[in-house]
């Protein structure tokens, strides 16, 4: 049995960033992965403008100025924003101008209105400006064109979206989605909208792995219940490793007798390279590779180990596949309000939710029983807390280290 750290390497060794890229128009790219370095031909800001409605001066004519005895200069123009200015400033003289407009020659640096007094043609300077250049938002100082702007493999967001906007990049080369499989195993298994006969089980576990690819921009392929029967499965995952770069099942990974799973992957050419490991929940976790390159997950069949397991493993492997370079799990140390309890044999993952508390992050158990068929109490999680192997007890107070999920 491999610890949890073990598996997680073993999955991410496995999983290199998928080749395959598409376009896309800027107004198609969010929530994409960047498959392709930006930079801009323009600098930015493009152009000297202004940060103020104001007026637009020479430094040196202004910098003796005081409020009994101001300035007075001359007003030559008005340059509202987007208007090129056609004048060039000289000793004496100044150009109205508003935010955002681009800076007069001749002129380096903007007076606001509040600090002015205008009379007709003439407007007079009652503060000096603490220095040249204040209010003046020069050419290039936000970035200068031909640097990098946008790195291959972030997720486009509404921050990025908004730089590519800015840098004209209206059509965007990024990864292709990847498309998982997913498929639920047993006989007991019925669909949510069939009548309950005794000792049945509503299948949740795939709409619940449909819903997580989809919430990490994978394209999930749903393919239904699938019984407990070794030609069913064996067909079933043949189509799926032939048409998927991941494959999930859940249920029939266990010890029990109707449990082929393992055996198939071994039958079907699979290369295992996990049978189990050392989490609760989660422990009978099946990890098998194709000579094709589809990643085959078999994830236990309780519902709060199938997430668990997307969470813990699943997600790192979709992210990374799909060209994302920040595919780690994001893991913080809070303050636990409630005690946390493990048997110590295994790593625990216990769910709740870290929530802001008096200013400080603390962790709230779930209430209820955590028991990995209470997928019940699971709603509202946002963090799993972790009791490492060979730990018992984490006193409320204390620190634990967290997961997020999401
Ligand atoms: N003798 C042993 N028995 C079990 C062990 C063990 O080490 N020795 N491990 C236990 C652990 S831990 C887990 S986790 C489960 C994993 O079982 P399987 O992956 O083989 O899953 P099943 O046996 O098919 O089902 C387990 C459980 O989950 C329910 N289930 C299954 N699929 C769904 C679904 N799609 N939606 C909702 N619920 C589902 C199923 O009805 C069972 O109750 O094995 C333990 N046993
Ligand atoms: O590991 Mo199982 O996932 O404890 O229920
Ligand atoms: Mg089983």
């Amino acid at each position: 049995m491999y610890s949890v750290k073990e598996a997680e390497s073993i999955i991410l060794t496995q999983i290199q960033p998928r080749q395959e890229t598409e376009k896309v128009s800027l107004e198609a790219a969010f929530g994409r992965i960047l498959a392709e370095d930006i930079s801009s031909d323009l600098d930015f800001p493009y152009w000297d403008n202004s940060a103020m409605d104001g007026y637009a001066v020479r430094y040196e004519d202004v910098k003796d100025t005081n409020p009994e005895n101001p300035v007075t200069l001359k007003i030559i123009a008005e340059i509202p924003a987007g208007k090129a200015p056609e004048k060039i400033i000289q000793p004496g003289e100044t150009a109205r101008i508003f935010t955002g407009a681009m800076l007069p020659a001749g002129s380096d640096t903007i007076i606001m209105q509040e600090n002015t007094n205008k009379k007709g043609e003439r407007v007079a300077i009652l503060i000096p400006p603490e220095k040249i250049g204040l209010f003046v938002r020069q050419r290039g100082t936000f970035y200068q064109a031909g640097n990098t702007l946008l790195k291959a493999g972030i997720a486009l967001n509404s921050p990025e979206i908004a730089v590519l906007a800015t840098a004209q990049a209206t059509e965007l080369t990024v990864f292709s989605r990847p498309k998982v499989a997913i498929f639920s195993t047993g006989d007991e298994l019925i669909n949510p909208d069939e009548t309950l006969q005794k000792g049945q089980i509503i299948d949740s576990n795939r709409y619940a792995l449909t819903a997580f690819v989809a919430s990490l921009g994978a394209i999930p392929r749903p393919l239904g219940i699938i019984k407990d029967s070794p030609e069913l499965l064996r067909e079933t995952i043949r189509k799926a490793i032939n048409s998927s770069a991941i494959v999930l099942s859940t249920g029939g990974v266990s010890v029990g007798d109707y449990d082929y799973i393992e055996g198939i992957l071994g039958e079907l050419g699979g290369k295992i390279l996990i049978g189990s490991v050392a989490i609760q929940p989660g422990k009978p976790l099946t990890v098998a590779t194709f000579p094709n390159g589809c990643v085959y997950f078999g994830i236990p069949g309780n519902p709060v180990s199938a997430l668990v397991s997307c969470w813990r493993f699943v997600q790192m492997a979709i992210k990374k596949l799909s060209g994302l370079t920040d595919y780690q799990n994001k893991f913080l140390r809070v303050v636990t309000r409630d005690t946390l309890k493990s048997q110590g044999q295994r790593e625990v993952y216990l769910w709740g939710k870290i929530e802001i508390i008096e200013g400080v992050y603390q962790f709230q158990l779930a209430s209820g029983q955590h028991n990995s068929a209470n997928l019940i109490n699971l709603a509202g999680t946002n963090a799993l807390a972790i009791i490492p192997q060979g730990k018992t007890t984490i006193q409320a107070g204390e620190t634990v280290e967290v997961m997020i999920v999401s």
